[in-house]
């Protein structure tokens, strides 16, 4: 049965961290979806999901979890992967299990061991022997262990080999498979979002830039290179992101602004991918560039990234 309900709705969000403002920070994840929140270092993905999570209070805004404000009886609920575990350093992963059981309700001992052995984790080891992706794994293990109906991780894949990575997205895909489940996560590994994810939020600078369907992102851009010194002033003022190195130039351009007449011979474009997007937009700084549009704080529908230099 598909929930009538968002998962996670959160508008609005505000906070000031020195330099650092966040300000209308406006998502929604609906169940049966995987949302991936990407932007560059410091954009405020950590302090977005600290809020979530009630670890960090924004000065502004508001978060529904499962069409409610937060709660402690939404926790078990909600299976969290941070960067670094709540475990002791010198629990056995027998004692995590342990001290998971007296946490949550519905803690399910046997599918915790067995997540263990699909990721080849020793129930004998200490959580201080783990490596960064074996503790990662533990995390996702518990997580999906005690029947969370959202699962929140905070750059879960980051330090996992490429195998393991493709593991972990099929698993992501079948937990939200029946529509109950939903799935937010950061990364800045966005060929695993390109697999995976159904929704894509995007956050520079403590602004959305974009939230909504992956597919619709994709489709809004297209990337060009070419001979820098071709380019006409006209072209270039369509252009996103421009990035010029060794007399050669990349940029993205709005699917619908190109105009293929206008294009130099030096020039090729091909569809871009969520890298080429998001590395483009990041480039284009708050600090250089026209405001973006951004997603109004009432609206859950898509926003667009407007075009800018
Ligand atoms: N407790 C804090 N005190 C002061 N500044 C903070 C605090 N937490 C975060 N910040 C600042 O807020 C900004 C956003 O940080 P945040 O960790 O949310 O970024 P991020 O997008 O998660 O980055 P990364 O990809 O590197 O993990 C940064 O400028 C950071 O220095």
């Amino acid at each position: 049965m598909v929930e009538a309900t968002a998962a996670l709705k959160v508008q609005g969000l505000a906070k000031t961290y020195g330099q650092f403002h966040m300000q209308d920070v406006s998502f929604e994840l609906n169940f049966g979806r995987i949302m991936g929140f990407v932007g560059r270092n410091g954009a405020g993905k950590t302090t977005t999901i600290k809020m979530i999570l009630g670890i960090v209070f924004p000065q502004a805004g508001s978060i529904e979890l499962f069409g409610k404000p937060y709660s402690p009886d939404v926790v078990g609920k909600i299976g969290v992967v941070m960067d670094s575990p709540y475990y002791s350093g010198e629990w056995k992963l027998t004692e995590v299990e342990s001290a998971c059981k007296h946490v949550y309700d519905n803690w399910d001992s046997a599918a915790f061991y067995a997540r263990l052995n699909e990721f080849g984790l020793d129930k004998n080891k200490k959580v201080k022997e783990l490596s960064r992706g074996m503790s990662v794994k533990l995390q996702i293990a518990a997580a999906l262990s005690h029947d969370a109906q959202l699962l929140i991780m905070d750059e879960p894949t980051s330090g996992i080999d490429p195998l393991a990575r493709d593991d972990i997205g099929e698993m992501l895909e079948d937990f939200v498979s029946d529509g109950n489940h939903a799935v937010f996560y950061s990364t800045h590994i966005t060929t695993d979002l390109e697999k995976t994810a159904d929704d894509i939020t995007f956050i520079r600078d403590g602004e959305i830039l974009y939230t909504g369907t992956k597919a619709e992102l994709l489709t809004k851009y297209m990337t060009v290179e070419g001979e820098a010194a071709q380019v006409s002033e006209q072209l270039k003022a369509q252009l996103v992101g421009w990035h010029e190195h060794a007399g050669r130039f990349d940029a993205l351009i709005a699917r619908e602004a190109l105009d293929y007449q206008q294009l130099p011979d030096s020039c090729t474009s091909h569809p871009a991918s969520l890298d080429d997007i998001v590395v483009s937009f990041s480039r284009a700084t708050r600090k250089t560039t026209a405001p973006t549009a951004s997603l109004a704080a009432s609206s859950a529908t898509p926003s667009t990234l407007s075009p800018e230099k």
